[in-house]
């Protein structure tokens, strides 16, 4: 299936002369669900910018649905619903008005029903007469997706969603994703919580420094990267790994009463069984022990560090 956005060697220097972003390529699939990650500064936002036609490519060449974001313009960007991290709607206008307008602003001819959906759907319904400014901060942000939804994108680019939002409305904001997801809309959302890419993406890209640095399936890359840590507790305090076990690369804790080590499950061979007996054979006493599956955010920090 042909991807419903294609960026190809996609560059962008700042009038500054900065390169912010370094010859992307980057496909994204039709109905799926694409978390972009990456340290402040990576480019997240000016990837997103360029392709919802807000900011000018340097080089290169972006397609949606086939359409070329500057020589189709029109066509490209009526297919792309844009929530940007900041709340702006007029405080004093009705929920159904703000989003009424925005269908307006693509010239798209008046849709009360369509409307009505993406309000019922977003759970807006009952305060469609309310003016903005008595909504809590999570309905604002509910307007928000509205409005990018009401010229009935079939491509939503959420700019860190939940930024700021308790967990619980957090959690609210992912059921209203998948809902999105489930009618068929595609999804590029950008995070700074690794837990909610971890929670809701198919796939996961990872910028650095202006250049994608990976692209994996979630599973895939969990699975992939995903190490397993075994923490030992220790009878007594260890100053320094005693020398016999350097080959283990065992990380002692700041209070010396413990050390961790680091095992790919998938490996032929963990290498618990001979530690164990190293350890012993060294003098080490364990009094507990627990394992810890890595999380994205530990993959993440891993490969953001890499040289
Ligand atoms: N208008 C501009 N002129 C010059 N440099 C800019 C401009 N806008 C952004 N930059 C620089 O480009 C780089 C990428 O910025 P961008 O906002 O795309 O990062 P981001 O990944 O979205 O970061 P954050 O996670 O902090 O939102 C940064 O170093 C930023 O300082």
């Amino acid at each position: 299936m042909s991807p419903i956005i294609s960026v190809s060697n996609l560059s962008k220097t700042y009038g500054s002369g900065f390169k912010a972003l370094k010859g992307i390529n980057l496909d994204i699939n039709r109905g799926e669900i694409f978390a972009l990650l990456g340290p402040n500064g990576a480019g997240k936002t000016t990837l997103i910018s360029i392709i919802c036609g807000i900011a000018n490519p340097s080089e290169g060449r972006i397609t949606i649905g086939g359409h070329d974001i500057i020589g189709d313009y029109r066509a490209a960007r009526s297919m792309i619903g844009l929530v940007p991290q900041e709340l702006h709607t007029d405080a004093f206008e009705s929920v159904w008005a703000t989003v009424s307008f925005s269908r307006g602003l693509f010239g798209k001819p008046k849709n009360p029903a369509h409307i009505e959906k993406v309000l019922r759907d977003l759970s807006l319904w009952d305060k469609k007469d309310d003016k903005i400014i008595t909504l809590s901060g999570g309905m604002k942000r509910r307007v928000m997706i509205a409005k990018a939804l009401s010229h009935e994108p079939q491509i939503l680019f959420l700019d860190e969603p939940t930024a700021g939002v308790d967990v619980e409305l957090r959690k609210g904001m992912w059921e209203v994703v998948r809902t999105l997801q489930a009618a068929g809309v595609t999804i590029i959302l950008t995070t700074h919580y690794i837990e909610e890419a971890e929670e809701m993406a198919d796939r996961i890209g990872v910028i650095n420094k202006g250049e994608i640095i990976l692209i994996e399936d979630k599973a895939t890359l969990m699975q992939k990267l995903g190490k397993k840590q075994l923490t030992l507790h220790l009878q007594s305090k260890l100053d320094a790994v005693p020398p016999a076990l350097a080959a283990y690369h065992l990380e002692l804790s700041d209070d010396g009463r413990a050390v961790t080590y680091d095992y790919d499950t998938k490996g032929d061979r963990t290498g618990i069984t001979s530690l164990l007996s190293d350890l012993r054979n060294a003098g080490v006493r364990i009094s507990d022990l627990d394992t810890r599956q890595s999380s994205l955010e530990d993959i993440f920090v891993s490969i953001v560090r890499a040289p």
